[in-house]
């Protein structure tokens, strides 16, 4: 493990680190925000946030204005990279498949089974990594994402509803099964079985039986995505039928961008600091 990048913020310390992961088979790097509270030798809530369409774990970190409120609220804040990458690593021409675009899954389809094993990375090699190596308290943890980082915060939520306290998400992609970025990349990665795909559909896991007790979403008016790909409407409904608390909040002018996603970031990581300090 090789930190690559290292710059004191906030009175904490913004790292980007590089390591071998096992489970992509590649060199992969995230970035980790160490609050001031973590020079007092104690272990601190950690909020996970997952990336959207094209990122890396820079995006977030060059723009997403979260680290005036961890370090507030004393929030570890972990962002992994999107997909695993390098010239070994197949890829696709397009911006919504293959590299920097990973959903979150683990690949069972040629040629992207080998290295594209996102979920594994995020739900079990990188949390099992941060709780080695950081002062992070696993027993307080937290998740939020944008876009198809939000239907990863969704799905590892859904699929892990004893591990985190909150869950929210910036304009996520709700229904994957049921837009066009989505049935690419699932068809893609986990072939034509429309059933596989429901393991990764917030909506459809909701209809399955997946729960979480409440959900915290924001959404953009402007945001050209919001009909074709994310359609929170779908959400709204199933949290409906679900019984769960879901808070979406449409917010009016505002488009699919870190401008949209900075403006609300400390909202979120106070709504999730609430939770994590009970
Ligand atoms: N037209 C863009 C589309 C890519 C895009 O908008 N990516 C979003 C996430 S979309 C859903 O996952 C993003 O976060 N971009 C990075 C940024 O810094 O804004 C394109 O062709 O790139």
């Amino acid at each position: 493990m090789k930190v690559v990048a290292e710059n004191r913020a906030h009175g904490g310390r913004q790292l980007v680190v590089e390591h071998q992961s096992s489970a992509t088979g590649t060199p992969m790097r995230f970035a980790i925000f160490l609050p001031p509270q973590a020079e007092g030798g104690g272990k601190l809530p950690v909020v996970w946030y997952l990336s959207g369409l094209t990122c890396t774990h820079a995006n977030v970190t060059e723009k997403g204005e979260y680290r005036a409120a961890c370090a507030e609220h004393g929030l570890i804040l972990v962002a992994p990279d999107t997909s695993p990458r390098g010239d070994g690593v197949p890829n696709d021409e397009a911006y919504d498949f293959g590299q920097g675009a990973g959903f979150y899954v683990d690949a069972t389809e040629a040629p992207w089974a080998e290295h594209f094993r996102m979920w594994t990375y995020v739900t079990e090699e990188l949390p099992a990594l941060v709780a080695a190596e950081y002062p992070a308290d696993m027993e307080r943890q937290a998740i939020t994402g944008h876009s198809m980082g939000g239907h990863g915060a969704l799905t590892v939520a859904l699929r892990h509803p004893n591990r985190f306290r909150s869950v929210s998400a910036f304009a996520p992609i709700v229904a994957p099964g049921q837009v066009p970025w989505g049935e690419k990349a699932l068809g893609g990665y986990l072939g034509g079985d429309r059933a596989a795909w429901r393991r990764h559909d917030a909506v459809a896991l909701i209809e399955d039986g997946a729960r979480v007790g409440e959900l915290l979403v924001d959404v953009g008016t402007a945001d050209d995505f919001l009909d074709t790909e994310l359609k929170p409407e779908l959400l709204e409904r199933a949290c409906a039928e679900a019984g769960i608390a879901l808070t979406l909040r449409r917010q009016p002018g505002y488009d699919h961008s870190y401008y949209f996603i900075s403006t609300f970031m400390a909202d979120h990581l106070r709504w999730h600091a609430e939770r994590l300090a009970r």
